[in-house]
């Protein structure tokens, strides 16, 4: 049986958001969790990141199912799980998808949305996304925006006159442009912070501005003056460019962890594979700041020697 709902893939922090979005838009939504059940009734939290005089909280009825308990095709589906997990995770849902889905995911980094697109079928659309929206779980159905931000889905293979993307207003034409530009913000801040066990802004710091400054360089260049399979999409990430959109970053969220610094931290999976690591296997050893700040996140048992000499060399 074919329903018209949304499928959302991942109850975590952008999986519960976006459920809860999607709801305030009026349509059904079947939340597909992995572990722990969020159960029927999500509560979302938005005093943090509200607009003057709207309602802060809100509660969405919504269905819930492990991948092994869907008895229905869906059209539509979000995936809003870590980079690394995206692949499983789709295979779990895959025979549940109609031939000619939309097949939307909005995890942070680049090279596995081409591992993605390899693995559809030849009328299902791959919609990449990327998000500046700010979210954190307290409870396994409660979720706090803690950020307000941009949310932009666009086709990974662009084609000429095709059905437009099921959310008009979310859709863009430069998805690559938008993907390459989030890449650069978290290449640089979230490895730096990670490693130094540092916040945002600190990046800006006397301690770190050179070695904020230098890596942020040598990506421009890579972005701007090598043979980068996204070159179309990153010319105009000049130093100065990136600098300033990095530096406003660092700045906005001066007192927040970022994402992989609360992974080490906590001793979690990464997504250095997404980030860091896939602007190494592009740059033809042209990146060795970012290789090197790649090596220290995955190699702990290097990372101090690695953190020296970064801050000694550059
Ligand atoms: N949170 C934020 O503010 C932001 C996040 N992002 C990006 O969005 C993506 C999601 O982040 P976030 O929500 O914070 O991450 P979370 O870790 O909170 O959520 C990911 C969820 O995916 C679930 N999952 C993994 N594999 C499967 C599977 N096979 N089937 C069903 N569920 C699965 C996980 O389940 P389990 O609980 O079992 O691990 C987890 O609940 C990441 O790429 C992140 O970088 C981008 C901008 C901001
Ligand atoms: C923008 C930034 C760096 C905010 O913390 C982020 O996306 C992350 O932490 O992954």
């Amino acid at each position: 049986m074919k329903t018209t709902s949304w499928l959302v893939v991942g109850a975590g922090a952008i999986g519960l958001l976006w459920t809860c979005k999607l709801k305030k838009l009026n349509f059904n939504v079947h939340l597909v969790y992995r572990n722990q059940s969020p159960g029927n009734l999500l509560s979302l939290d938005e005093s943090l990141a509200s607009e003057e005089n709207s309602p802060t909280f809100s509660e969405h009825k919504i269905k819930s199912f492990q991948a092994s308990q869907l008895n229905k095709s869906y059209d539509k589906v979000l995936f809003c799980t870590k980079a690394y997990d995206l692949l499983d995770a789709y295979q779990s849902v895959q025979a549940h998808l109609t031939k000619d889905a939309d097949i939307a995911c909005l995890c942070n980094g680049l090279g596995f949305q081409e591992r993605l697109q390899q693995k559809l079928q030849k009328n299902q659309t791959l919609w990449a996304g990327t998000t500046s929206e700010g979210a954190l779980k307290i409870a396994p159905n409660k979720v706090k925006h803690t950020g307000l931000g941009d949310t932009y889905f666009g086709r990974w293979c662009p084609t000429k006159n095709a059905k437009p993307f099921p959310l008009p207003s979310f859709e863009v034409a430069n998805i690559h442009q938008r993907l390459v530009e989030k890449l650069a913000i978290n290449a640089i801040i979230n490895p730096i912070t990670a490693i130094y066990g540092i916040q945002n802004g600190d990046i800006l710091s006397p301690d770190y501005e050179h070695l904020f400054k230098n890596a942020t360089r040598e990506l421009a260049h890579f972005f701007t003056q090598s043979d980068f399979s996204l070159l179309e999409h990153s010319q105009h990430l000049n130093s100065d460019n990136l600098i300033n959109r990095i530096s406003t970053v660092a700045q906005l969220t001066r007192l927040n962890r970022s994402s992989m610094h609360e992974d080490l931290r906590l001793k979690r999976q990464t997504e250095n594979e997404f980030i860091s690591g896939y602007l190494v296997s592009q740059s033809k050893n042209s990146l060795p700041i970012q290789a090197a700040l790649h090596q220290a996140v995955a190699k702990p048992e290097q990372r101090e020697e690695i953190k020296k000499k970064l801050l000694n060399t550059v």
